[in-house]
């Protein structure tokens, strides 16, 4: 996939006082893009700006397909799936149950319901699991329902915010797998710290600072822009990528 399903034009955005994004032009384009920038700097505020939840003061953005705001569906490629920072499921309930109650919510109908819960569970591989509880499931797995459940009502574009956090290595080998996976065939921006992930996915890389976007390309020209400048340094245990992102935010 390659053409553009979202598009940030111009958009300023704060809460009260605070500015957040500024003039902010963002394309997201079909396959893996990863949203990076320091604590603070606006990627959960652009997920929430792209699901329409909040409205931005100036600026404009656009789903593309049927061209509607953020926030308004008019068809069903318009729709989104979304993975929160905050992700909570109901620990006593089981699998099935809950992905039936949160298409439910949806208001998927209980027909679509009987195929679209199992292909769920089973894309993201817990297909073995859907009888026990939420509770039984490790941190990997846990987080393996959390895209089951953004991913269940079969979305163009699906927004993961921070995924991979507190995973371990095995853990998140296969939400890359599982995030590469998906993006042969939705869009999906994946908002992370762990600048590996782009590296490891060959995913295109959008980095923010100062409410702006500051680059845009994949994780190796990310690498090299850096260092044709001062040479980022990789002496306090930083990998090159994360070197090359101190750089570019000015803090090497
Ligand atoms: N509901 C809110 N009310 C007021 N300020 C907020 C609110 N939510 C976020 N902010 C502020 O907006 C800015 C951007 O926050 P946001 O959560 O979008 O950043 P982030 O890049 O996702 O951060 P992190 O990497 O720490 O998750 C921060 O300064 C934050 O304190």
């Amino acid at each position: 996939m390659s053409d553009s399903v979202l598009e940030f034009r111009g958009v300023s955005f704060g809460y009260r006082r605070t500015t957040v994004l500024e003039g902010f032009d963002l394309t997201v384009g079909g396959g893996l893009t990863f949203l990076v920038g320091e604590n603070g700097a606006g990627k959960t505020t652009t997920f929430r700006l792209a699901l329409g939840a909040l409205r931005p003061r100036r600026g404009s953005i656009v789903r593309h397909g049927s061209g509607a705001p953020a926030g308004r569906l008019r068809q069903k490629s318009d729709l989104i799936g979304y993975l929160p920072q905050s992700f909570t499921a109901p620990p006593h309930m089981s699998l099935h149950r809950y992905l039936e109650y949160i298409g439910w919510l949806r208001l998927m109908s209980k027909h679509d319901l009987v195929s679209a819960v199992p292909r769920a569970l089973a894309r993201v591989g817990l297909g073995d699991r859907a009888a026990d509880r939420v509770a039984t499931l490790s941190g990997g797995m846990f987080r393996r329902l959390g895209v089951a459940q953004a991913i269940l009502h079969e979305p163009s574009l699906v927004l993961l915010d921070e995924p991979t956090v507190g995973l371990d290595p095995q853990g998140r080998v296969d939400l890359r797998r599982l995030m590469r996976d998906l993006a042969e065939d939705t869009a999906v921006l994946c908002s992370t710290h762990l600048l590996e992930d782009a590296g490891a996915t060959n995913g295109t890389l959008v980095a923010l600072k100062d409410g702006r976007v500051v680059f845009q390309g994949h994780a190796t020209e990310f690498q090299t822009l850096a260092a044709t400048g001062k040479p980022g340094s990789t002496d306090e245990g930083l990998t090159p990528l994360e070197a090359a992102f101190l750089q570019l935010m000015g803090k090497s």
